[in-house]
Parts: structure tokens; sequence; C-alpha cells
């Protein structure tokens, strides 16, 4: 699977990207260069702004400093109606999918092209068609409402929506999260599917594991700042999924193999000292 498109020009470039909230860091030093047609996936332990970089990607946040450049534009550059503009190129798969209760399925995957084109309504009943069908799900969901979906059928409608609009770059948040191992890897197959039908850059936030070493072709940890040795960069592994495996960093193994390691080790301490953990 790893194959390596390091040759390809980047679309996506940070460099020395900061971010913080108000005297919280999270992101620290990132310089990260993502070629068009690659599938990255980026791990690491919960809190360690992996979904801040997502963000940042898109100019929901704001770096403190340095900057992303998105198809050699600097992001934080762009006037509201420009980054409006620029996100139309982007697919968003939300954690929790992020549908509209109150809209059905089918108005669920149709709301970005009525958004940006409300005068081509009647292509857009095609393109939903089209969507529904690449990820599977038969035209009898349409009339459904999101509560009324299994977790698995709500992300396939997720994805169908982020698609919708033909994006260059998906970016998934927690794609399998909730979900049972063989619905997770359905998922994993229509991430891979979606990249083989499309000429689309992905980068994929994941805890899942499997997910990474089946659909990234290149995998980032990054590591929570406050426990980095001074001057170390957060991100702590940059490589292919088969590189991964053979890691020398002891943080690493520990998180691919879902290892508490020092974590356990912290919480024995605490409890002896008597903190409420
Ligand atoms: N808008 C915000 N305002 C203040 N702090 C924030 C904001 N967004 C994120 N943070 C903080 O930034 C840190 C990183 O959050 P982030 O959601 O990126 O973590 P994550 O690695 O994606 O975690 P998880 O795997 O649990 O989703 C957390 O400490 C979080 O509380």
């Amino acid at each position: 699977m790893a194959v390596s498109q390091s040759n390809r020009e980047p679309i996506i470039e940070i460099d020395s990207l900061n971010v913080s909230f108000g005297r919280q860091d999270v992101l620290r030093n990132i310089s990260l260069s993502v070629p068009a047609g690659q599938t990255l996936a980026i791990i690491g332990e919960s809190g360690c702004g992996k979904t801040v970089l997502l963000k940042t990607i898109i100019g929901l946040v704001r770096p403190s400093s340095g900057f992303v450049k998105f198809d050699g534009q600097r992001i934080d550059q762009l006037t509201d109606q420009e980054l409006t503009q620029e996100r139309t190129r982007f697919g968003f798969v939300f954690q929790n999918a992020a549908l509209f209760d109150s809209m059905t399925v089918a108005e669920n995957i149709s709301f970005p092209l009525r958004q940006h084109h409300p005068d081509q309504r009647a292509a857009h009943e095609e393109s939903m068609l089209a969507r529904l069908a690449e990820v599977g799900l038969p035209t009898a969901v349409l009339r459904k409402r999101p509560a009324e979906l299994s977790g698995g059928m709500r992300k396939r409608v997720g994805l169908a929506r982020a698609l919708i609009m033909k994006p260059e770059v998906l970016l998934y948040d927690e794609p399998t999260t909730g979900l049972d191992p063989i619905v997770s890897d359905v998922i994993n197959e229509l991430m891979m599917r979606t990249r083989k039908k499309n000429p689309v850059t992905s980068i994929i936030v994941t805890h899942d594991m499997k997910t990474a070493q089946k659909v990234a072709d290149r995998i980032v940890m990054l590591y929570p700042l406050a426990r980095l040795a001074a001057g170390e960069s957060q991100i702590l592994f940059d490589g292919t999924p088969d590189e991964i495996e053979r890691t020398k960093d002891r943080r690493v193994a520990q998180f691919i193999r879902g290892e508490a390691g020092d974590r356990l080790m912290e919480m024995n301490e605490n409890a002896e000292e008597g903190m409420v953990i």
C-alpha cells in the first residue's frame, strides 16, 4: 500500500506553525508538506492537537505564528470571501458525521450544492444519487432522517456530503470512532475506494491504527507538547505504515500497540501519592 508520492507538487504546505489558545500552546513549530494525491494519517493521543491542525488547514483556527499554504496561497492572508471559495475545494468528514437532524438524508447530502449553486437545482439530484451509490447506500435512505440511521450509515452519508462538491482535498476527523470493527473496515474500504475513483488528497485524523495502516501512504504522529523534552519536535514520527512498525521510538511503539507504558507508571505513582486521577 505504501506508495511514495513525494515527487508530486505539495498541495498543502505547513511552515513553522504555532497555535495557542490563550496561554495554552497546542501546536509548536509544525512543518509538513503534503503532496497532491497523498493519503496522510495523523495519529497521536487525545488532546495532542490533531483536530486543531485540521482546523488550521482550512482556516477555522488562526495560527499564532507560521502559516499554512493551500495550492500555493497562504490561508491566513485570504479574505473571508476568498476563504469561503477555497473551502469549496475541501470536503470535511466530521467526527460525529455532523448531519442536520431536521433534514432528510437527501437534503443533507445536497446541502453544499444548494448553498453554493442554488441556480443548478436540476443537476443536484443526479449528483446526489451518484454520491449515494459511491458510498454504497440504497436510495431508500434518501427520505430518512439521520436519527433513523445506524452510526455507520450516518458516516457514509457524511462522506457522500463531503464528496458532493468534488473536493480536491478530503479531511476526515476520526472517521471510524464509535463503529464496530466490521463497520470500521467498511469505512476504511470506502476511503480507499474514494481515493481510487477521485484524484483526491486525503488527511485522516485517527486513533485507529488499523485505519492508518490500511488506508494511508504516510503516517505522522504528533505528541502532546507538555510531554515533550525541551527542543524536541512535536512530530514524533513521519513515515510509511511499514516504517512505523519498525520504529525505535518507545513512545511511538507504545502508541501503535495500544500499551499504556509510562502512563501506567504515572497512574501508580499518583495513586501512591493519594492523587485523584
Ligand atoms: N477553540 C479552542 N479553544 C481553546 N482550546 C482549544 C480549542 N480547540 C482545541 N483546544 C484545546 O487544544 C488541545 C488539542 O485539542 P484537539 O481537539 O486538537 O486534540 P485531538 O488530538 O484532536 O484530541 P482527540 O483525539 O481527543 O480528538 C486540547 O487541549 C483542547 O482543549
